[in-house]
């Protein structure tokens, strides 16, 4: 069975100042998760919030009842040393970690100066990790990064070790309001054809005038931070961006 339309606008482009409100409004308005972008400054060069940001946001969302269901916080980890942050996320009240697979294979945290952890990780080890702390895991590739460097995972046969989404980026991760990189669909066709029941999400440029697009390429998690925020009737791009997904 395909996967269901997932509308999760970007809080990175919500009014920082409110955004207890803006969450709870933006799943008033119809959007199935709200996507937290974390950005460490280093892994990008743009920094955000990390887990007390999360935990006063989430009293005012409902948890999902289900996993990857209404409510789900979406956890983008745009972030040196995924595996360092796993327990205080799970503990702020995040549902869905992704992680980035450059930052898990790279040896970054070690030769770092500023890092204070002399652990690194492995995509599998990771993804059994955060499943441990009762998270779902995703994991995301920068566009620069093949798509294939995630079969490895995606067909590990120890089922705690496959995640349970895939971020394909359509911009370099690091700022809202950039174009959608077109280029990028391929990857994802090519992950909907051998994977026709994964959760696929693409971020970056999606909006009404290219959600078509990712939506024929077979994505069916669409996030969206200045189409939606920056509308005067959020609700109606968000209706707009499912309509587009559910025709394909
Ligand atoms: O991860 C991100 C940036 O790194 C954002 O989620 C993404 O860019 C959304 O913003 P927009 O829809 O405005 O492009």
């Amino acid at each position: 069975m395909p996967p269901p339309a997932v509308i999760a606008p970007s809080i990175l482009s919500a009014d920082f100042g409110a955004l207890g409100a803006a969450c709870s409004e933006t799943i008033e308005n119809g959007a199935d998760w709200l996507h937290i972008d974390i950005m460490d400054g280093h892994f990008v060069p743009n920094m955000t919030f990390g887990a007390p940001v999360v935990s006063k946001l989430r009293p005012h969302v409902q948890r999902p009842k289900t996993a990857l269901g209404k409510g789900t916080f979406d956890c983008h980890m745009m972030i040196a040393e995924p595996k360092k942050w796993v327990t205080e996320f799970a503990n702020a009240g995040c549902d869905l970690y992704t992680f980035h697979h450059e930052a898990a294979i790279s040896s970054t945290a070690a030769s770092d100066p500023v890092s204070t952890s002399s652990e690194q990780t492995n995509p599998k080890e990771l993804i059994r990790f955060i499943h441990a702390k009762g998270m779902l895991a995703g994991i995301a590739i920068k566009p620069d990064t093949e798509v294939e460097v995630l079969y490895e995972v995606l067909d590990s046969a120890v089922k705690e070790e496959v995640p349970d989404m895939v971020l394909i980026m359509t911009v370099h991760p690091g700022f809202g309001g950039q174009s959608f990189l077109e280029g990028m669909m391929p990857k994802v066709k090519t992950l909907r054809d051998r994977y026709p029941e994964l959760y696929i999400e693409v971020d970056g440029g999606l909006g009404e005038k290219t959600i078509g697009r990712a939506a024929k390429a077979g994505a069916n998690v669409i996030v969206a931070g200045s189409a939606v925020f920056g509308a005067p009737e959020p609700g109606r791009v968000i209706g707009a961006l499912r309509r587009a997904v559910e025709v394909g």
